[in-house]
């Protein structure tokens, strides 16, 4: 029979129900597909999320998904399945293997959302996001020195400028007697600390808040991520694609101009020659280009200045909410850390005094505990030849990964999780041994060979930042704080941190 004779057997249908009845069949297929891939069927975890990636979405999209992440562990044990390619691990006996010095688990595709390339289509190989070990570790060499502690207590003299904007700030609410947003005043105190850090001067975001429009870009991203991150392959169709960025954008040239800004500080910082006296993160990493070329190029040094301002102000800004928000609701707590703070320290803060005080230390351990900035999955890709994870067989190419939410609610390692006890990270209050297991479960930071590059700044911001606010006004919440609420976009962002203040 010719070609012609046997395509009368492969007619589309052309009655209504057939076509019906056909898309159907090929949805259960989808999802069928999707129920028994890579042989995931059997990791526990609610039935929908096995077949539909959606539902996981949903609950990313309604901004409380670690609550019900925590009930899922909480029904199905150590591992459960999220959604038909995602598993969410709780047991900490798996930490090491995902997330260790030396693991070969990658960054999964949720961080492909983040890579953003230059105007030539080159990628900036920022930590962050770089799959290939060979050359995050290149990148974390690099910059070493510049996020390293001793460097920071040299750019202490940086964060001092911008603490007098803040303080000045303040003090006209504190005359007037007005409701102050102490959470929107300290996301524009941790965007100018770190840019004075970075550059050696700040954005003026203090005074003049987001005059350049870099929130909005962040934020929209973070919802961005949090939501397709789920599924990464969509990318490629939504912002990956040049046509859709640009109609997206309109006429937002925030980020570009922010980049023209950070090149134009690049080549000012060159003039550099020594490495004694107060030095800024940038002029760190130019000296290192200057002892040795090849170990770092403008572009990778773009790449580093770059990830700060984007990693640096709503992380921080985060967690210095959290720590003023649970320390002044609980009265007991707010008298204790105000009484160690006005007996050991002075203004302006030094970092290194202040550094050494237990309980503002555990104070801020205990609210980047309760509340870490980041609420999702820290996800990873399980490597070539599979892994066993929680002694299941998991095949290479699922995600993985251990959400901070979900770990640092776990009662078997922080009991009573739910509440604000900062007596738990005290020597005097803890076993080493189970100092040691907390310290190993405090995921606020990431873990091992991904940990945040930036964690001496944001607690040297922290640090300096809630002192000089209790050493100089006595503080209280407006309405005893029942304006705070919060979302979990990724960012556990909150808002309506409404506090008033009056001067001592
Ligand atoms: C309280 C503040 C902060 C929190 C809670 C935080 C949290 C995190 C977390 C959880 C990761 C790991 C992500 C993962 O493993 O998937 C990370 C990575 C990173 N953070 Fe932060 N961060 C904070 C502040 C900062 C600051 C101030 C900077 C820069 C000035 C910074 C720069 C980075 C960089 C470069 C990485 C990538 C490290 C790598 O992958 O090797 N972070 N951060």
């Amino acid at each position: 029979m010719g070609l012609l004779g046997r395509t009368q057997y492969l007619t589309l249908p052309h009655s209504p129900t057939t076509w019906l009845a056909t898309i159907l069949v090929l949805i259960a297929l989808y999802l069928a597909s999707n129920r028994y891939q890579r042989g995931l069927s059997k990791i526990p975890g609610p039935w929908i999320r096995s077949i539909s990636t959606l539902p996981r979405m949903w609950a990313i999209y309604a901004t409380h998904s670690q609550e019900y992440d925590i009930e899922l562990h909480e029904k199905y044990g150590k591992i459960v399945r999220v959604a038909p390619n995602i598993l969410s691990i709780s047991d900490t006996s798996e930490i090491n293997q995902l997330y260790g010095i030396t693991t070969k688990f990658t960054k999964s595709g949720f961080y492909s959302l983040a890579e953003v390339y230059d105007t030539s289509g080159r990628l900036f190989p920022d930590p962050f996001i770089l799959k290939d070990k060979e050359m995050h570790s290149k990148m974390k060499r690099s910059a070493a020195n510049a996020y390293s502690l001793n460097a920071l207590i040299q750019m202490e003299p940086y964060v001092d400028e911008v603490l007098a904007a803040l303080v000045k700030k303040l003090d006209s609410f504190a005359a007037d007697g007005a409701d102050c947003d102490i959470g929107e005043i300290s996301k524009d105190y941790a965007m100018d600390a770190v840019t004075s850090i970075t550059f050696g001067k700040n954005f003026n975001y203090v005074d003049r808040g987001d005059h350049l429009r870099f929130y909005k870009g962040l934020d929209t991203m973070t919802d961005y991520m949090a939501i397709f991150g789920q599924v990464p392959w969509v990318h490629a169709y939504l912002l990956k694609n040049q046509w859709i960025f640009r109609w997206w954008l309109k006429d937002d040239n925030s980020a570009t101009e922010i980049a023209g800004l950070s090149e134009r500080e690049i080549e000012n910082g060159r003039e550099r020659t020594t490495n004694t006296g107060p030095m800024t993160f940038l002029e760190r990493l130019l000296l290192n280009q200057k002892t040795n070329a090849a170990s770092i190029s403008d572009h990778e040094i773009l790449t580093h200045a770059l990830g700060n301002l984007s990693a640096g102000s709503d992380t921080t800004a985060t967690a210095i909410r959290a720590l003023l928000y649970h320390v002044l609701k609980d009265e007991r707590v707010h008298k204790k850390l105000t009484k160690e703070i006005r007996s050991s320290l002075s203004l302006p803060i030094s970092f290194t005094v202040a550094n050494s005080l237990p309980y503002l230390g555990a104070c801020i351990r205990e609210a980047m505990r309760v509340h870490p900035s980041v609420g999702l999955l820290l996800g990873r890709t399980v490597p070539k030849g599979g892994a066993t994870i929680c002694n299941h067989y998991v095949q290479e190419g699922t995600e993985v990964g251990i959400n901070p939410f979900v770990l640092h609610h776990d009662p078997q390692v922080f009991p009573e999780p739910n509440d604000f006890l900062p007596e738990r990270w005290l020597s005097s209050e803890s076993t080493e041994e189970h100092l040691k297991k907390m310290n190993r479960c405090f995921f606020a930071f990431g873990h091992g060979a991904h940990t945040c590059s930036g964690r001496h700044i944001s607690i040297l911001e922290i640090t300096k930042f809630v002192p000089t606010l209790l050493l100089r006004y006595d503080l209280e919440l407006v309405d005893g704080g029942r304006s705070y609420r919060y979302k979990n976009r990724w960012f556990t962002t909150q808002e309506g941190l409404l506090i008033r203040l009056t001067s001592r």
